[in-house]
């Protein structure tokens, strides 16, 4: 049995001068070598919650624990050695010249020695399979390759948690997959604790576990299954339910027997094509 890794403990969050709190009273724990996606339409407060939770900034009440230890100003820059974060735009966090040197950078700046950064690099590198883009400028790449650059640049430097703050959703679907499929086998062989944040439901369709955010409040938690038998509530929250979800619903409507909802379109046709093709 999995134990928490982040423990998040009532709470409450308000911008300055704003009469509406951007989170009320949130309760949940992120379990070791868990996905967790993080789903809410906008304003739903998902963003503020990626900022506690690298402690750019503090709950007004409640309180977050990484690891064990408890978050506030004194324990952040301890804290963040444990939670690497990516965000939306793949230019943005393009630092270096190069593949090698972004990914140097960051553990340059942790006063890495030489000779294990050279191996850091590399070995990052190949695990979002960018091992041979070494020498490669930024603007030879796509954006799902940039994205999958900025994931080794994080895991160089040996987090536990990844948080991806909206990291796909400037991709186009190729891109997306990518780095889809790069999270899932970082969790599956390195076991890294992964947070995505995300308004992209069929991302979230990949996760071990979502929690649906609406207004600040912590709406709905389970597993994708569970999530998307919320069905038009989804809709009602302002989320898209995903194409095979949808089609499969449609299907079961016309009569196709299907033996359940599919979260994706690779299941659906299997069980289409396997069941369905003897005519
Ligand atoms: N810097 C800020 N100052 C004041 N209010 C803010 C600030 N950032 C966010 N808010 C407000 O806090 C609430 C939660 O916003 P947040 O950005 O966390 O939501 P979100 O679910 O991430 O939305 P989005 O997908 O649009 O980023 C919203 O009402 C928003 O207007």
């Amino acid at each position: 049995m999995s134990k928490p890794l982040v423990t998040i403990d009532g709470v409450s969050f308000s911008y300055e001068g704003q009469q509406t709190p951007a989170l009320k009273n949130i309760t949940f724990d992120i379990l070791e070598g868990e996905w967790l996606a993080i789903v809410g339409h906008n304003g739903s407060g998902k963003s503020t919650l990626a900022k506690l939770l690298n402690g750019l900034q503090f709950p007004q009440q409640g309180k977050i624990a990484v690891c064990g230890t408890e978050l506030t100003e004194a324990t952040v820059w301890e804290v963040r050695k444990n939670v690497g974060m990516v965000f939306q735009n793949p230019d943005n966090q393009f630092v270096g010249t190069t593949v090698r040197d972004d990914v140097a950078f960051g553990l340059e700046n942790h006063g890495v020695p030489r000779e294990i950064m050279v191996e850091r690099v590399q070995t990052s590198l190949d695990k979002v399979q960018m091992g041979t883009f070494l020498n490669q400028e930024p603007h030879h790449l796509s954006g799902g390759q940039k994205q999958r650059v900025a994931i080794a640049g994080v895991i160089a430097l040996q987090p536990a948690i990844i948080i991806l703050d909206e990291a796909t959703s400037m991709l186009d679907p190729r891109g997306r997959a990518e780095v889809i499929a790069t999270v899932r086998e970082l969790k599956d062989r390195e076991h890294i604790t992964v947070i995505s944040i995300t308004h992209d439901l069929e991302e979230a369709a990949k996760a071990d576990r979502v929690i649906v955010m609406n207004k600040g409040e912590l709406y709905r938690e389970g597993t994708p299954e569970q999530i998307f038998e919320m069905d038009e509530e989804l809709v009602q929250l302002g989320l898209d339910i995903p194409f095979p979800v949808k089609m499969s619903k449609l299907l079961r409507h016309k009569g196709v027997e299907l033996t359940k909802t599919h979260l994706t379109e690779e299941e659906l046709v299997t069980e289409l094509w396997t069941s369905h093709s003897k005519m």
